[in-house]
């Protein structure tokens, strides 16, 4: 490339980038993911920094969007706000170190007589992905609330973010002026009710928790606002008079004393290794299971009169900078959809993908979900789209970006089943194949699933051998297996010798007396998982009473919905299914279900015959240790929150079932107060 080349295309970025810029910033609607604009971004310092040429409208040198609607009144901070340098890597994190301790050091070399900076410590937190806001206390009262706009001026949404319940509207201290920082968040099963609800009444989906943060508090009507449920963490204190602080943990302890949200996450240390460390770890373990979004995390210098020292560049502090974590969001075209059907007749779209590289797997396919999926995301065939990256299932297409260039065509809706080709019905967002017994593929998931290990766990059986039941024997129903299977009948079927047919005899024998748990699981009850299977079991304690149980009764078990208590008794209803189960008791299937050991002094401990809920991470027993010495005092433990829980039990970074349990009055335990009552036993 020449220079003239270099500076042509850094006219291009920075174009756009400030498109983009103003799509994520000021409409709240991202054209691109953040990991196409991070390339575009990062290509953009290098160029400038390769050709020395910076314009004046470069992006690189501006905190934010630099577009303020007229939408808000401006309010001008009383300190500055700014972004974050980013590293993204352990070797970029080492280099900043460096920097910092040179930094250091240059300082108390060129000011030999002032108080010298000490060594560095780091604070590590979260790097919470919502909106900045900016919290104006005056004399105890909350007298603004603003976005961080360009930095300087931001947008003032108090009313808006008055509507976030753990703000509060005044605090203890009342002795002078300051502005609080945070991030205001949308937790993700917020979120997800919120999608949820959407789907059934056909609304427009939030596309993530931080544009559902941001387009939230940047509703006019404060009754919108209030009616997605945002949360926020506060972590800084910019501006201050009345009072001084000397480390930011003193700052974070301030806000802590003043009842203002602060994450109960944060760490110090005094060396980088340790803060790598830390973040492969919190990466690892805790990041899966938070309730809100993070991008990273953020490594900060405690000492505030070193950070005085090292001061600013034109975008951040030089004593600050945020880890980015992996994008969970990528693009790439969707190239066309196939269709499957599942065990439960239901057709299930899957997207074939332009392939796209994440985290060094290569991806060529995302989930659609079902036939109203499709239309509620509006994506087609050759459009650009969001897929969300993810550990160990296939990824899930989130939603089409815009592009007005790409040629588009509506995806067909199937009228026939891909495997059987009986005519489809549509109920609700999806599409069925109701041809339940002669449905080769639907089949062959039903009996597989029965037989797989979250069942009845039938040892040597595979989809294979499903197949090949159904193919040559007429297999089609799970009760078949412990009825119509013998020696002779298997032995005639190519590629089954004696062995393999003893195995397989056996096995099944054996699959028997699998437990109720088990056997439940195995029947497939639409919509109900493996842990709802548990909770039948556990509630009921009887294939009969489930078999039997009401609307009412399934809706009382926590956890469980309409959709799915209707899905419970729909499917015992069927006729089908009563004579499938009646067959296999007949055959001698014995599901049933044992109690958990209850231990002798039971009755007098404080649990008995209580709901509890384990929530956040507990330090001193895993959850799973806590839940057996819960059950063994005959309490039942649940996975969510609602009025019949008893007890909350909230460890490190509760998170949405601790507010659901405040809001709701239900006594909260915190670890020890839980250990304390539970005994060291
Ligand atoms: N998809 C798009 O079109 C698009 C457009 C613009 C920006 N982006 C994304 O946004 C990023 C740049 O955004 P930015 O400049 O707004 O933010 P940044 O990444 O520079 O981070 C600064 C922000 O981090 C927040 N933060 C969260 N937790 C914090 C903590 N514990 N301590 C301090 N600060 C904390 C602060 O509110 C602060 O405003 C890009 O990397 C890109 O991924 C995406
Ligand atoms: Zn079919």
């Amino acid at each position: 490339m020449t220079v003239q080349d270099k500076e042509q295309r850094i006219r291009e970025l920075i174009e756009l980038i400030t498109e983009y810029d103003y799509h994520y910033y000021t409409l709240d609607k991202p054209k691109v993911t953040d990991a196409d604009w991070d390339r575009l971004y990062d290509e953009l310092v290098r160029l400038e920094a390769e050709t020395g040429i910076t314009l004046p409208n470069s992006p690189t040198h501006r905190v934010g969007s630099g577009i303020l609607v007229d939408t808000f009144p401006e309010h001008k901070h009383l300190a500055r706000l700014w972004s974050l340098d980013k590293a993204q890597s352990a070797d970029e994190l080492r280099e900043w170190d460096k920097r910092v301790r040179k930094l250091i050091l240059d300082h108390n070399t060129k000011n030999p007589d002032g108080q010298p900076l000490p060594e560095p410590q780091y604070v590590l937190e979260q790097k919470f992905d919502g909106l900045t806001i900016n919290l104006t206390y005056e004399n105890g009262v909350l007298v603004q609330a603003a976005t961080r706009g360009r930095g300087v001026v931001g947008e003032s949404i108090l009313p808006q973010v008055k509507t976030i319940k753990s703000v509060p509207l005044s605090i203890p201290f009342r002795d002078g002026l300051i502005e609080v920082q945070g991030e205001a968040i949308m937790p993700l099963s917020v979120l997800a009710k919120y999608n949820e609800q959407a789907t059934e009444t056909g609304a427009e989906l939030l596309k993530n928790a931080r544009n559902a943060a941001s387009g939230a508090l940047r509703q006019k009507n404060v009754e919108s606002t209030a009616k997605r449920n945002l949360d926020a963490y506060l972590y800084g204190i910019g501006y201050f008079e009345g009072i001084d602080f000397d480390t930011h943990e003193q700052i974070l302890d301030f806000l802590r004393e003043n009842r203002i949200k602060t994450s109960s996450y944060s760490k110090v240390y005094a060396d980088i290794e340790a803060v790598i460390e830390e973040i492969a770890r919190f990466d690892q373990e805790d990041h899966p299971h938070l309730d809100y979004l993070i991008d990273g995390m953020v490594i900060k210098i405690n000492d505030l009169a070193t950070r005085v020292a090292l001061g600013f560049t034109d975008k951040f502090p030089r004593w600050a900078v945020a880890f980015k974590f992996e994008a969970e969001e990528y693009s790439t075209i969707l190239q066309s959809v196939v269709w499957d059907v599942g065990r439960t007749g239901k057709i299930t779209p899957t997207a074939l993908l332009e392939p796209v590289d994440i985290g060094g797997v290569t991806v060529q396919r995302a989930t659609l979900n079902n036939w109203g999926d499709i239309q509620r995301k509006g994506v087609q065939v050759g459009s650009r789209i969001a897929i969300r990256r993810s550990n160990d299932v296939i990824p899930e297409v989130l939603f089409a970006l815009e592009d007005d260039e790409l040629q588009t065509t509506p995806i067909d809706k199937p009228e026939h089943c891909p495997s059987c080709g009986s005519e489809l019905v549509e109920k609700g967002a999806h599409l069925f194949c109701q041809n339940t017994d002669g449905c080769r593929t639907q089949v062959v998931n039903r009996i597989s699933h029965f037989a797989s290990r979250g069942g009845m766990d039938i040892e040597t059986f595979s989809i294979k051998t499903a197949e090949q039941l159904f193919d040559e024997l007429g297999v089609s129903d799970p009760a078949d297996l412990y009825d119509s299977l013998s020696m002779d009948k298997l032995l005639s079927l190519p590629r089954f010798g004696e062995k393999k047919a003893q195995n397989l005899l056996a096995a099944i024998e054996k699959s028997k007396s699998k437990d109720l748990t088990s056997f439940l699981n195995a029947l497939g009850i639409p919509n109900t998982g493996a842990r709802m299977a548990r909770d039948l079991a556990e509630t009921f304690g009887t294939l009969e009473r489930v078999q039997s149980a009401a609307f009412e009764e399934l809706v009382a078990i926590p956890g469980f919905g309409d959709i799915v208590a209707e899905s419970i008794t729909t499917f015992f209803g069927q006729e089908r299914i009563q004579q499938s189960i009646q067959r296999m008791l007949d055959a001698g299937v014995t599901p049933t279900h044992e109690a958990p050991q209850i231990v002798e002094a039971a009755a007098e401990s404080p649990f008995f015959g209580k709901t509890v809920v384990l929530t956040g991470t507990l330090t001193t027993m895993g959850r799973n240790d806590a839940k057996a010495k819960l059950e063994a005092f005959g309490a039942k433990v649940t996975g969510s929150v609602s009025k019949k829980t008893d007890f909350v039990v909230a460890g490190e970074e509760a998170g949405s079932k601790l507010t659901k349990a405040q809001d709701l009055g239900v006594t909260v335990l915190t670890e020890q107060e839980f250990i304390a009552l539970i005994g060291e036993a």
